[in-house]
């Protein structure tokens, strides 16, 4: 029988030195094979570069292609290093599969060990007692340094198990692995994923999925084991074009940037909606209302017909072009922007097609005001005319050629140009959105500027030619690699032929899939992954899906956490028009991060605090004891110093956040001394409450929690603020605690 959390039930039977003695042999084993394959990486890597740089220029990039592919295989299994093995399962049919991190055969091909991302492994995370398939014993091997610390078996059919020297027991990988330590960086949970978990994970690649779930529920670990199965299970569909990660913040990035890496993944591109276009750095802050004013999808329409302006009918008029007098006539211009506009192309591209028009037509009255002149004479004309400053200077006014960053920055500067086309916001939203050119932009400003240099475009046929040259001797480079790869043996299913043409260079080392995308505003990729979804503005929604042609998404969030203004308060609202209905949701329900009584403190404050959208549900996994205490201080700072000390000596070397109203954040930060950049890895850190999403410490210290709720516009804020600790939450107040809090007062 399978439990209410879906851990199923299991029988701890006493280990014995004999089990441990026997999977110690087998880890040893396949360590073993590690170990040779290493050396042997090793080894061609060493002969390679002893060839040194000498031979044809296509011997060395031919080398330097094996090198940086050998490089890339070691790095790849030194990073299975910790926890190479981690399960087991026994089958109906005799048959004992060893599960880990990677896939291992001995040198005659028998297999060792089975990705855990293989359809071989599933059962480990998917059997239960209740549905065991062919499974009779799943065990979990603990190991430390290549050395077997625990075992422990979940029995899922009794019957089928004889009398051996089997350990059981329940949930313990997990339950260590929750209360561990935190460390400052997300780690991997591939060990101990639960069957809910697994099936996201696992879920097909087309289409958008949309995971939802409370907090600590492992949206974060599900999407990032979902990038790494992906990889795997479509690597031919998905690595060419690669895969998106966004994320809330840099440094939530960050906490987050060893997991795919220790998952074997490296090509994957993460970044945050303000870091979407290369080369605009959005340092600005602005008032929560502006962002969501910047975010609503009316901007598309503000945005087109602030393009559109910049197309205009200018009055009938003398150009002068020499000595020659011409007339500058709207139906021309009108003929000419129609036709431009059918071109669908974007604005700086379609101006090509716009000036040849006008071009056209001018040549003809030239033709019959000058008499002589023949078709021959045509070049010499045109030439003429785009020396003609009269021209020039009308034909910019009809079309004038555009950059995002320009037009957006003469918006905001020039309150008749915004009223001119955005006669969708108020008088007031439009002033609240004035600013001067120069000053930097904000978060929300990319998407808009995002837009607008996919609206405008860049005239770049020679740049597409370039491009179509590349790729077609690109393709001559695989076909070239793929003969390559046969002939010398390396075929082994480390490399193949893409990856080898990658590396081959006519002039230096080629960029990877990741480097390239993360160079190009206008890649598409192959999948995307949206953490803290809930988030993402109107606007930033469209960003991502232009960058998804294809609509293969995992988007994971919870909308009780939402604190943006511009932010999601159903998925319904706001992915129903963009997706059109299109994508399926999966829900997790288990929260296993924060203990039982900090997570209903928490859901009783959202529930008081706004009983029209009570929280997403959740089980948490843990009971951890004294979890939630709250000090009440006339003088707040002091207060928390007093407290932070206190936390700090319990915590025992574990990581504390403070967690504090955003105007305290620095005040706090020296109060405590820890300094003004954050820095995960240190033992306390100071955050203010949008800063700690999507992080987790062993202990939250938080600071005002009233002041919390009423800087923001919503409760998210405080409901994120109080779900990070996953063994203590200390509250800190000096005013009235919003309601639900002081229910747990201990
Ligand atoms: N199956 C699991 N095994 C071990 N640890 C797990 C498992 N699932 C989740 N965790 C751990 O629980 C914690 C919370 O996970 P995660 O941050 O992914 O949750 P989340 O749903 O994204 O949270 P939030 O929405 O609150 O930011 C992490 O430490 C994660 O490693």
């Amino acid at each position: 029988m399978a439990s209410s959390d879906g851990v199923p039930d299991s029988r701890a039977i006493p280990d014995s030195a004999a089990t441990h003695e026997f999977e110690q042999a087998y880890l040893d084993g396949v360590y073993g094979r590690l170990d040779e394959l290493r050396d042997h990486t090793r080894d061609r890597l060493a002969a390679i570069r002893r060839a040194g740089a000498t031979g044809s220029h296509q011997n060395r990039s031919e080398r330097d292609a094996f090198a940086t592919l050998y490089e890339d295989r070691l790095a790849q299994l030194n990073a299975v290093e910790e926890r190479l093995v981690f399960g087991r399962l026994d089958l109906n049919s005799g048959e004992r599969r060893y599960v880990g991190r990677l896939g291992l055969s001995d040198p005659e091909h028998v297999p060792m060990l089975t990705d855990w991302r293989a359809p071989a492994a599933r059962a480990f995370y998917q059997a239960t007692a209740a549905t065991p398939g062919d499974v009779v014993l799943r065990r979990h091997l603990q190991t430390k340094d290549r050395t077997v610390v625990g075992i422990e078996d979940d029995v899922l059919d009794l019957d089928a198990v004889g009398d051996t020297d089997v350990v059981l027991s329940g949930e313990g990988a997990l339950l260590a692995a929750l209360n561990a330590q935190r460390t400052g960086r997300m780690g991997d949970i591939v060990a101990t994923i639960q069957a809910e978990q697994d099936a996201v994970i696992r879920s097909g690649l087309d289409g958008v999925l949309i995971v939802e779930g409370g907090p600590g529920t492992g949206k974060t670990a599900v999407a990032l084991h979902r990038a790494a199965f992906l990889l795997y299970a479509h690597r031919e569909r998905i690595e060419r074009s690669g895969v998106l990660l966004v994320g809330p913040s840099r440094v939530f990035l960050r906490y987050i940037e060893k997991v795919l890496p220790s998952l074997g993944e490296t090509g994957v591109v993460a970044t945050t909606i303000a870091d979407l276009i290369p080369g605009i750095e959005a340092t600005g802050t602005e008032e929560p209302h502006i962002a969501e004013l910047k975010g609503r999808a009316v901007w598309s329409r503000i945005l087109t017909s602030a393009i559109k302006a910049r197309q205009r009918v200018l009055p009938e008029q003398d150009l002068m072009v020499g000595s020659v007098r011409l007339r500058l006539l709207p139906d021309d211009i009108r003929e000419a922007q129609e036709r431009a506009r059918r071109s669908r192309a974007p604005h700086n591209v379609a101006r090509v097609t716009f000036v040849r028009h006008m071009l056209s037509a001018l040549v003809r009255q030239y033709a019959e005001k000058v008499p002589g002149v023949g078709d021959d004479d045509r070049a010499d004309i045109i030439e003429d005319l785009r020396s003609s400053r009269d021209v020039r200077v009308a034909l910019n006014l009809c079309w004038m050629p555009l950059t995002a960053t320009g037009l957006l920055e003469d918006l905001y500067a020039k309150p008749h140009r915004l009223a001119e086309v955005a006669g969708r916001l108020t008088a007031a939203e439009r002033s609240a959105l004035r600013r001067d050119r120069g000053t930097p932009w904000t978060p929300s400003d990319v998407p808009l500027l995002d837009e607008l240099a996919d609206r405008i475009g860049e005239d770049d046929e020679a740049e597409r030619a370039r491009a179509r040259t590349e790729a077609s001797h690109r393709e001559s480079e695989v076909a070239y690699a793929r003969e390559m790869l046969a002939q010398s043996g390396h075929g082994d299913g480390m490399v193949d032929a893409e990856m080898v043409a990658d590396r081959f260079a006519g002039s230096g080392p080629r960029l990877s899939t990741a480097e390239r995308a993360m160079a190009d505003r206008a890649w598409t990729y192959g999948h995307i992954v949206v953490d803290e979804a809930q988030e993402l503005s109107a606007m930033a929604w469209r960003a991502l899906l232009r960058r998804n042609p294809t609509r293969s998404m995992t988007v994971v969030g919870d909308v009780s956490q939402t604190s943006s203004l511009a932010g999601a308060s159903s998925w319904e609202a706001m992915l129903d028009r963009p997706l059109r209905g299109r994508h399926r949701t999966a829900t997790l329900t288990v929260n296993y991060r924060t203990p039982a009584d900090v997570m209903s403190t928490a859901r009783r404050m959202m529930q008081a605090v706004d009983p029209a959208h009570p929280p997403t549900p959740v089980t948490s996994a843990r009971e951890v004891p004294d979890a939630v205490v709250v000090t009440s201080t006339d003088s707040l700072v002091e207060g928390l110093v007093a407290v932070v000390r206190q936390e700090r000596e319990r915590a025992d070397g574990g990581r504390l956040a403070v967690i504090v109203p955003t105007g305290l954040r620095e005040e706090v930060a020296q109060a405590v001394g820890v300094g003004g950049a954050v820095n995960l890895t240190d033992q306390v850190v100071v955050l203010d409450p949008g800063a700690s999403k999507g992080l987790e410490f062993d202990v939250v210290v938080l600071a005002e929690p009233s002041q919390i709720l009423a800087d923001a516009g919503r409760p998210g804020d405080l409901y994120v603020a109080m779900t990070r600790p996953t063994q203590r939450l200390h509250v800190v107040h000096a005013e009235p605690l919003p309601p639900g809090i002081e229910a747990s007062s201990t």
